[in-house]
């Protein structure tokens, strides 16, 4: 069968997204890998799922797959990218749009610039939350990784993260440290290992080494949960522009139980059809 599908992006968060609204398919593991492969498939980080909502207060359930073809519990890049898709492919005229994840529900808004603005609900800390191997919620966790002593903040959006602050993005060992923090025995279903440099109490440069999918150039829900962490330990403050190789993001939260927004663009590539064997 031939699927339709469009290759979307996120500040270089790239994405295949797929109307399972109006098609029927169904994709396995071992295709989502085969798809994301940038030099035998498609290529992209994230293979984002629009179906039909199982909650009728829902407009959309909003499935992701990582590069690897784990489903994972959200991703807010691909958030921006959807809201965009379902109005370009006239699935909803709303300019709000609810979505059901994995992670939770999530509240969309697309601005007349253009710009997606995403209620991504209230980041938690708890270690349960992600999950992660710890006795309490605490603002920094000591994690011994590669022999090293690495100070981390964790946060969950739905999906985990731990953020260590390093003192220049550009030099952080991200494609040393990344993967073992990713794997270690501590993050039971692994994590997002971000990578954060404060620039003022309103501005950061971060690079995200994610589950599932390798360092790319932008990460969503990693830019909520370095902004978290940072405004939670006292280094930031609300808003704060993230810079990601990418591209620029601005996140808001006024802490505790607020709801945190992320806002940035989302960008159609092309539309394109492929032969599902
Ligand atoms: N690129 C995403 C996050 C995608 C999921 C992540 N790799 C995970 O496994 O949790 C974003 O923009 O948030």
């Amino acid at each position: 069968m031939l699927l339709h599908f469009t290759k979307m992006h996120g500040l270089g968060n790239d994405f295949m997204v797929v109307d399972l609204v109006t098609q029927r398919a169904r994709l396995e593991e071992a295709q989502i890998r085969r798809l994301a492969d940038r030099r035998f498939g498609i290529g992209f980080d994230q293979l984002l799922v629009v179906e039909p909502p199982r909650d009728p207060d829902m407009d959309f359930r909003y499935r992701i797959f990582n590069a690897d073809g784990s489903e994972v519990e959200n991703c807010g890049n691909g958030a921006r990218c959807f809201a965009r898709f379902v109005r370009d492919q006239r699935l909803t005229h709303k300019h709000e749009i609810r979505v059901e994840t994995a992670g939770g529900p999530l509240t969309l808004r697309v601005e007349d610039d253009g710009q997606v603005r995403v209620d991504m609900g209230v980041p938690r800390f708890a270690p349960e939350a992600l999950p992660f191997d710890a006795a309490e919620d605490r603002l920094r966790h000591t994690l011994e990784v590669a022999g090293e002593r690495l100070e981390i903040g964790v946060a969950s959006l739905g999906n985990p993260h731990a953020v260590l602050r390093v003192e220049d993005v550009d030099t952080a060992p991200v494609a040393r440290l990344g993967p073992a923090i990713e794997a270690h025995p501590r993050f039971p279903r692994r994590v997002n290992a971000g990578f954060m440099q404060v620039v003022s109490p309103h501005e950061i440069r971060l690079r995200v080494y994610e589950r599932g999918s390798g360092e790319t150039l932008a990460c969503g829900t990693g830019a909520c949960a370095a902004v978290a962490c940072g405004i939670r330990q006292g280094l930031l403050e609300s808003p704060v522009t993230v810079h990601l190789p990418g591209g620029d993001l601005r996140i808001e939260w006024a802490g505790d139980d607020a709801h945190l927004t992320m806002t940035g663009p989302a960008v159609r590539v092309f539309d394109g059809r492929v032969a599902l064997g």
